[in-house]
């Protein structure tokens, strides 16, 4: 069995491609960061580790890698004779890798019927949706029908934190224990793949939903908030106060929007919430605000972790999400030089001001009762720290 994953980096190596091994598939990684590649064909292995008390080691076998840069072709090769593909490149890359998989597709359909999935491991809401999308402006009219018939996009969901890697050796990877991949059954075309750990469920949407508005929401209180306060890690600013009554906050918001959207039992949402903060907390990971806070244009998007649960809390409960406000508040000191979009945010903020950035980027209406709340939670944060 074959597997193709797009994005060889933490989540790719820590989580999709360990699972893919104990499925017993080989994976071809393929990738833009040549390094990585070349370890991966030489070693044809890496180590994942579990960052925990007792930590213990997975070797993730029958690996190799494809530079899509140098080696296009060899790429469109892999689609060919896959049994499955797969992507974790991150949202912004998803219509960037667009035009090869769709020539890969393209190829398939010369020499092969068996159908085949396409799931992007994003953290968005309808990230395989999108793909499709960005897949199909490569097709002309006459290929349409044959690529929505044998081809599968179906969205998924996934949890697992891991933070970037330093480790003497580049492929191994620490990662937490914890893990959840979530895939609609409904959009598989052929059959279903096999591989444990994937939960198969007919509507995603309360999954992707809980998952990004909680674990992704709950993150954006020590990463943002937490770089305010001059913390560099996200344990750092998990112990402080300020933070920890943000999170909770925040979560109680976005956890009401969720509870009267979807219909969750109320005790198993706060021992969701409850866990998710005990992870953040894990001693044995050390995860940097600036990974968890980056691009924090995206994260500001209408659909996103943020703005999103803010305006349905609203929506449900005709009240001023405040805790979800003060973080996107943050997001709007947010500072990094290394963060193209963090710099492309503060750059937007001094040529047109707070209040006109945050809802260009929010895509929310110029009159949005959400709007001056964020500014008064601006003011309040600035006037605290002086
Ligand atoms: N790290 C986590 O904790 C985590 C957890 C769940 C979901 N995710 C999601 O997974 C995705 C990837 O995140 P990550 O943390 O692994 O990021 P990462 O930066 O570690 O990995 C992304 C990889 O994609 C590669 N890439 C970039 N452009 C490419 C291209 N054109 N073709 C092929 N590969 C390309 C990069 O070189 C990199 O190796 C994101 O959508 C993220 O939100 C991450
Ligand atoms: O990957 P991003 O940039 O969308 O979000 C940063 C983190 O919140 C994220 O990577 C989490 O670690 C992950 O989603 C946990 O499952």
């Amino acid at each position: 069995m074959l597997a193709v994953h797009f994005g060889a980096g933490n989540i790719g190596r820590g989580f999709i491609g360990s699972l893919l091994y104990q499925a017993n598939y080989h994976t071809i990684f393929v990738d833009v960061n040549d390094e990585v590649i070349q370890k991966l064909n030489e070693k044809q292995q890496y180590n994942v580790r579990l960052a925990a008390e007792t930590s213990k080691t997975l070797t993730v076998k029958n690996v190799s890698g494809i530079n899509s840069i140098s080696n296009p072709n060899k790429v469109i090769q892999a689609i060919v004779e896959a049994d499955i593909v797969t992507t974790a490149v991150g949202p912004n890359i998803l219509p960037v890798i667009s035009e090869l998989v769709a020539e890969g597709l393209r190829e398939r359909l010369k020499s092969s019927k068996k159908p085949l999935n396409i799931i992007a491991c994003e953290n968005m809401i309808g990230g395989s949706s999108l793909l499709k999308e960005k897949v199909m402006e490569h097709v002309t009219k006459e290929e349409f029908i044959t690529f929505d018939t044998m081809f599968g996009f179906p969205n998924a969901a996934v949890d697992r934190i891991v933070p970037n890697q330093s480790h003497h050796d580049l492929l191994e990877v620490s990662v937490e224990p914890y893990y959840e991949w979530v895939v609609e059954e409904t959009a598989i075309k052929g059959e279903k793949p096999s591989i444990e750990g994937i939960t198969y469920v007919s509507d995603l949407t309360p999954y992707i939903e809980r998952k990004l508005f909680t674990v992704n929401t709950g993150h954006t209180v020590p990463a943002y908030v937490g770089r305010y306060l001059g913390y560099t890690t996200i344990n750092d600013a998990m112990n402080d106060k300020t933070v920890q009554e943000i999170i909770r906050g925040a979560l109680t918001e976005s956890g009401e929007a969720l509870i009267q959207a979807y219909q969750f039992d109320r005790e198993k949402h706060q021992a969701y919430v409850d866990k998710i903060i005990e992870r953040f907390m894990n001693p044995y990971i050390s995860d940097e605000v600036t990974r968890v806070g980056r691009g924090p244009i995206r994260k500001l998007g209408p659909q996103d972790r943020l703005i999103r649960p803010a305006t349905m809390y609203m929506d449900v409960t005709g009240k001023a999400p405040r805790y979800l406000a003060k973080t996107i508040a943050a997001v709007l000191e947010y500072h990094n030089e290394t963060d193209e979009e963090a710099v492309k945010l503060q750059q937007m903020i001094t040529n047109k001001g707070y209040e006109k950035t945050v809802q260009l980027v929010s895509e929310l209406d110029v009159d949005h009762r959400l709007i001056p709340v964020v500014m008064k939670q601006l003011e309040e944060m600035k006037a605290l720290t002086g």
